[in-house]
């Protein structure tokens, strides 16, 4: 078992990664005996995993009741918060209750704000069984759902008090899962280290076909690497920032489409490149370092286009609800290398267009 720490301001909590370590005990501290558990999940991944969860807490001393929600992208909503409130009250479950997320990123985020809200504050644990939840969305306390108009438009910031990671989880994972999340993995090397981007180059078929030692490696550094941005920087008020590359694109692409339709991976792979081209266009970026990006991608089974029929005309008025977006002007996440991103102020909506333009199927 490796463990790696998220150090914030005033506490901190452990990530633990390991195979099998889902029916240990002793992985799932804070948690002790007479502890109040609540598992949020979806029906897909309880077939799986729920049994065991639940029976290693009952181990453990724990009460333990689950609530199940819808599963996809479409159910991140607050309808689907709204069954966990009634399952938390239905319970008479209290402020000394846990939530543990188990399950993808859907249910880490859409748990994650129940435990932000659920009388104000309840302990979090996230469970991530999907590749992109374990390298990603787990760690550093994003929560929340998505409205019809954009993206995890609801949320708070909330930390868990554990991030437990069996990599064992991803052989029951359908392999279009499997690359997505890799977008997410690419992601990293590309803002943050070069020499992630490098090993990555080299070991990207085996991570395709899921050699558990790489995979661990693999999860291992992206899970450092968030740490560092999250412990810097808890709230998105400067460098996390950089942690959204592709992004302002590819939301624009998951809401145009309809949440599911493409996975997040997918929009954020696409968006990644339209951020590329708009980082060469600048004069940054060399062409060989966006061609590099573009092979990676490739190679991780990721689309490289925009979705058939999606104009730049599709993209702007989308991407100006972003977060990001400062009175009135689009900010973005672009590199100057491979490795090295930045966030840039203020960019020409021309620029972005060009940009959106040599990824997209039109002209
Ligand atoms: N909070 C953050 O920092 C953050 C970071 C990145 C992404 N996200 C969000 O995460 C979501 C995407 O998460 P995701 O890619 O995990 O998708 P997901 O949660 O929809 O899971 C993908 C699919 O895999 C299934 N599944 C999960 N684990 C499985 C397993 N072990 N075996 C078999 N099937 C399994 C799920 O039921 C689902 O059908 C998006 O909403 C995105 O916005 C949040
Ligand atoms: O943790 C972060 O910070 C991220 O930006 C990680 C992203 O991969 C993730 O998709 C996040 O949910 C996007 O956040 P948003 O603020 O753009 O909604
Ligand atoms: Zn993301």
């Amino acid at each position: 078992m490796i463990e790696v720490n998220v150090e914030l301001k005033d506490r901190r909590y452990p990530i633990r990664i390991g195979s099998d370590i889902l029916t240990q005990p002793q992985h799932y501290a804070p948690l002790k005996s007479g502890d109040n558990v609540m598992i949020v999940s979806n029906p897909n991944v309880a077939k799986h995993y729920l049994a065991t969860v639940s029976e290693t807490l009952r181990q453990l001393g724990c009460r333990v009741e689950s609530v199940l929600i819808p599963d996809g992208e479409q159910y991140k909503t607050l309808e689907s918060l709204n069954l966990i409130f009634t399952a938390l009250l239905q319970a008479n479950y209290g402020r000394d209750t846990t939530i543990i997320a188990l399950g993808g990123g859907v249910v880490g985020d859409v748990a994650g704000f129940a435990a932000a809200s659920y009388q104000r504050g309840v302990r979090l644990l996230q469970i991530p069984t999907t590749l992109l939840s374990q390298v990603d969305s787990s760690v550093g306390g994003k929560t929340g759902v998505n409205h019809a108009l954009g993206k995890n438009m609801i949320g708070a910031f909330y930390q868990p008090c554990a991030v437990i990671i069996d990599s064992t989880t991803l052989e029951t994972l359908p392999k279009r899962e499997v690359f997505a999340g890799l977008a997410e993995v690419i992601k990293y090397g590309a803002i943050l280290d070069i020499a992630f981007f490098e090993w990555l180059e080299r070991h990207i078929s085996d991570l395709v076909r899921l050699d558990t030692n790489k995979l661990q490696s693999c999860i291992q550094r992206c899970c450092e690497l968030k740490a560092e941005v999250v412990a810097r920087d808890e709230t998105e008020q400067g460098d996390r920032a950089l942690l959204n590359l592709g992004h302002t694109f590819g939301h624009a692409i998951e809401t145009h489409l309809g949440y599911g339709n493409w996975l997040h991976g997918e929009a954020v792979a696409v968006g990644m490149l339209m951020a590329a081209a708009q980082s060469h266009l600048l004069g940054d970026l060399s062409q060989e370092a966006v061609a590099r990006l573009e092979k990676l991608l490739a190679q991780a089974n990721l689309p490289t286009v925009s979705p058939d029929g999606m104009t730049a005309d599709d993209y702007l008025p989308l991407m100006m609800r972003d977060k990001k977006v400062l009175r009135g002007k689009l900010r973005l996440v672009l590199l100057k290398q491979l490795g090295q991103a930045y966030v840039a102020k203020d960019s020409d909506p021309q620029l972005v267009q060009q940009a959106i333009h040599i990824y997209s199927q039109f002209d």
